[in-house]
């Protein structure tokens, strides 16, 4: 039986910044701002220090270690550097920046993993300005669980907002791959890794998963399209004797409405689209994003880089500010599970 665990003992959190033209400076900053009024667990950021003060005035410590956070962090942002050799111009990112994001990326992961800082949190990166520099990865969902020694498979990606949380089956695909990518054997790994997460870190014994269909109206019978039949029901059947509740599929233009939303703790969607325009358009400025099926707990804000932003202030704090209260809470409970 686990007993209480003092959510003290949880390590600070290790925060990515991003790419330093972005607005993961910015949002990082708003978040220590925002420490006492949202309650977040203690955090230090990981980037470098320039990042921040080209376009904040607030106090920074840098630091050697995670354990000096906790001592620094009501009065100040504790920060572990990691050099950009370039110039930083908020808005404008060049390759010195992408290296430094993936840099502290992989330091803040590597933390995270050594069991140093308590969970890893990740601002924005540019997928594109990653890939100028040989980012081999999809994204930093794959790079980080192959840190962990995870095939990027094998992970999911779960967006989380207040009121729905959708699973994208298949994540940064071109669309008319999705098809041919969709099997039962990657449904039901997927599903069990969300069923899973869900009692894990959510504390949901028994996780209602939806599981939406790819083509319009679920494919009327196989009538429009034969995805439902050949594959989907299949997988919900494997799934569901094995004990896990998963039902569908179900037509994706209804899956989101506020009364189907009732029915389930996640909806299943087959692709990227799918699952992120419904959490974006209820969610935006509070949604999470977060990887289901590793070690650690990884979080992020739901949001990108939003260059056209950078250095004006206007980029909102929230989806980060939930991004590390929800990782605080994810790794409270595993470490309560651990004792
Ligand atoms: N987790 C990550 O690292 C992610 C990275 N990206 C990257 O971000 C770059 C830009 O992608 P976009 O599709 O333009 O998405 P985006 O999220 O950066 O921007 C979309 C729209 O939302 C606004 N916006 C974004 N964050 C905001 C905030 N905190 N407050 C107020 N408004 C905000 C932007 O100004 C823009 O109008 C791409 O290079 C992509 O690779 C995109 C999504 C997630
Ligand atoms: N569209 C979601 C996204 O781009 C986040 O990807 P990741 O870098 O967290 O894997």
């Amino acid at each position: 039986m686990g007993r209480t665990v003092d959510a003290r003992a949880l390590p600070p959190l290790a925060v990515a910044l991003g790419d330093p033209a972005g607005v993961g400076p910015e949002v990082v900053a708003k978040s220590w701002e925002a420490r006492e009024r949202r309650r977040l667990p203690c955090f230090f950021a990981v980037g470098d220090e320039r990042a921040l003060s080209v376009i904040w005035r607030g106090p920074i410590v840098r630091i050697g270690t995670p354990a000096e956070a906790t001592a620094i962090f009501p009065n100040a942002l504790p920060l572990i550097q990691v050099d950009d050799p370039g110039d930083i111009i908020p808005g404008e990112p060049n390759t010195p920046g992408a290296r430094c994001a993936l840099d502290s990326l992989e330091l803040a992961a590597g933390l995270a993993r050594s069991g140093a800082a308590g969970a890893v949190v990740t601002a924005p990166v540019s997928k594109a300005q990653l890939y100028s520099i040989g980012f081999t990865h999809d994204g930093q969902t794959e790079f980080v669980a192959e840190r962990c020694g995870i095939a990027g498979g094998n992970v999911a990606m779960m967006m989380v907002g207040p009121s729905l949380r959708t699973v994208p089956l298949t994540i940064h695909t071109p669309i008319a791959q999705v098809p041919g990518l969709l099997t039962i054997e990657l449904i039901v790994s997927r599903v069990r890794t969300v069923n899973r997460g869900l009692q894990r870190d959510f504390g949901i014994t028994c996780p209602r998963l939806a599981i939406a269909g790819l083509n319009p109206h679920a494919g009327e019978n196989g009538n429009m399209g034969t995805e439902e039949v050949e594959i989907i029901r299949p997988a919900i059947e494997m799934l569901r004797a094995e004990g896990i509740d998963a039902n569908g599929p179900f037509s994706a233009d209804t899956l989101f409405d506020p009364y189907a939303r009732k029915g389930y703790d996640a909806a299943i969607c087959m692709y990227h689209d799918q699952a992120l325009i419904p959490l974006k358009t209820l969610h935006f400025d509070d949604g999470v994003n977060m990887t289901l099926g590793l070690p650690i707990v990884r979080t992020a804000p739901d949001h990108g880089t939003a260059f056209a932003l950078a250095g004006r202030n206007a980029a909102r704090g929230d989806a980060m500010i939930a991004a590390i209260a929800l990782a605080g809470e994810c790794a409270s409970r595993r470490l309560q599970a651990c004792v």
